[in-house]
């Protein structure tokens, strides 16, 4: 009997790193079967490269990240990775890395296999970034794109940037999404690819015509020379230079993928399932109908965006800044004042807490808006909470926060939209929702739909079916 095939799928996400490794199952109506995963928070939160961006810059450092990959890829089952024959990567869309060709990391031998270890190469500027202002954005050519440009968007933090630091652009000569450094390194591209998942998501990008607004962006100084170039999600990258913890040398490399579209890949397995997606951020996204064309034009103030998925198809997306990330800051917050009273206590301990107190409290009153950060379509809305009574317990906030998060997505995009979409289930996703009982409650509150839960490492589970799909697609061939 042929061996089973076996591919590897990996998600660089703004909290953790998460793999996966998944079996053709050709009984299973899935056709897959998840064989193992791993996931390591990165921790990779840095202060700003360039000292003017902050205090609104975000940024991380890619060798956390790498280093949180490293130990993913090492808990993994030696016997299956040896029988690795595709490798699909997703990641936090929108963020900018840059590097020098050639130099952008470096191979160590030593260990039991050589490890990928990160060389010249800058900070990563994420998708949370603030760094350009409202006012700044405006003062950025229009772009011929169905997507607006908003802060943390890669061709928004390089106009930021070339205005604001130019010397720090001058050592690099590549740019891409984490996710399109990693693929680049895996293969020893030359010059990076991006799917138009990714390009999308920088901004000044055409998805109809597949091609940067290279003439707009050259006219206003833009150093086009750090824009990928384009390649099919789905389609191959390269091959593995290196063998990589047992991964064969040579094994395919996708071309990577959003993690929003990977996370729907593996959950929607109907086109009438709705995903929803809470990670660090959030989203809810449908499929719109094959040969769906966005408005030419983008709406700054519209809640919903089309983002390319594949084969020249569409979702509509509300995609929400304050996500997990909102409970994250809540939790930190209380672990800070713990330690103001002078008493230390463990984050995880805090979620746990915090969780089992909303579970107690089963309704409130309390009423949170969340958005903390603002929203693209609304930057001046900020977080708020009303409806305050004496019984202000740790139970009634947590539940309302989580209620919040829930209630500011759907206000976003609400179930009659959904349901004018066709839309008749919704299909969880994302660490944020998986570990989290309240979020789940109150989502099975909010939908008046059938919800089921994916796994918890959707995105990685969705980017090594896609290369499993191919690499079956291509022995039938
Ligand atoms: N111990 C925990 N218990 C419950 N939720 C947690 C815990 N640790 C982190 N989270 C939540 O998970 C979110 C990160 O989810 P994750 O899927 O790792 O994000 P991403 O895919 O964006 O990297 C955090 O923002 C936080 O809300
Ligand atoms: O903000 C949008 C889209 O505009 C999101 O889909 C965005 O891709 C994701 O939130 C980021 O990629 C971060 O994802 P995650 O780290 O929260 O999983």
């Amino acid at each position: 009997m042929a061996a089973r095939r076996i591919t590897l799928g990996i998600d660089l996400g703004t909290t953790s790193v998460k793999a996966a490794l998944l079996g053709a199952a050709p009984d299973d109506p899935s056709g897959f079967e998840v064989l193992a995963s791993c996931a390591r928070a990165a921790r990779a939160e840095a202060a700003a490269e360039s000292v003017v961006a902050e205090p609104q810059g975000r940024e991380q450092d890619v060798s956390r990240i790498l280093q949180a990959l490293n130990e993913c890829l090492a808990a993994l089952p030696r016997q299956l990775l040896r029988r690795v024959v595709g490798i699909g990567v997703s990641g936090q869309m929108h963020g900018v890395v840059f590097w020098k060709t050639g130099q952008g990391c470096e191979w160590t031998e030593g260990g039991i296999s050589p490890v990928l270890v990160p060389r010249a190469v800058s900070r990563l500027v994420t998708w949370q970034d603030g760094r350009c202002s409202s006012e700044f954005l405006a003062s950025l050519p229009q772009p011929k794109s169905h997507l607006s440009v908003a802060t943390g968007f890669g061709c928004a933090t390089i106009f930021w940037l070339l205005k604001n630091c130019p010397e720090f652009l001058k050592p690099y000569d590549a740019a891409g999404t984490i996710h399109d450094y990693v693929v680049a390194m895996l293969c020893g591209l030359p010059r990076p690819l991006m799917s138009d998942q990714n390009a999308a998501s920088w901004g000044y990008f055409n998805t109809q015509s597949q091609s940067w607004n290279v003439e707009i962006l050259r006219s206003s100084g833009f150093p086009v020379h750090l824009l990928p170039d384009i390649a099919e999600p789905g389609s191959v990258a390269g091959r593995t230079s290196h063998v990589w913890f047992e991964i064969p040398k040579g094994t395919q490399v996708g071309v990577a993928l959003g993690d929003l579209q990977a996370s729907v890949y593996s959950c929607m397995t109907l086109g009438t399932d709705a995903v929803l997606n809470i990670s660090t951020s959030v989203q809810l996204a449908a499929s719109m109908p094959s040969g769906f064309q966005p408005a030419e034009t983008p709406d700054p103030a519209a809640p919903v965006a089309y983002f390319p998925y594949f084969d020249g198809t569409y979702l509509g997306v509300a995609a929400s800044l304050n996500g997990g990330n909102v409970l994250a800051m809540f939790v930190h917050m209380l672990v800070q004042w713990t330690a103001d009273l002078g008493l230390e206590v463990e984050e995880s301990m805090v979620y746990s807490r915090i969780i089992q107190a909303a579970v107690q409290q089963t309704d409130t009153h309390l009423t949170i808006t969340p958005t903390v950060l603002g929203e693209r379509h609304l930057p001046d809305q900020l977080a708020s909470v009303t409806r305050i009574s004496p019984d202000l317990s740790l139970g009634h906030v947590a539940r309302a926060l989580c209620r919040g998060i829930v209630q500011n997505l759907l206000s976003m995009l609400p179930v009659r939209q959904l349901q004018e979409w066709g839309v008749q289930r919704v299909v969880g996703s994302g660490s944020a929702l998986s570990r989290n009982e309240v979020l789940k409650q109150e989502v099975q509150r909010a939908f008046p739909l059938p919800v089921s839960f994916g796994h918890d490492v959707d995105a990685a589970v969705g980017a090594a079916l896609v290369m499993l799909r191919r690499n079956l697609s291509q022995k039938e061939s």
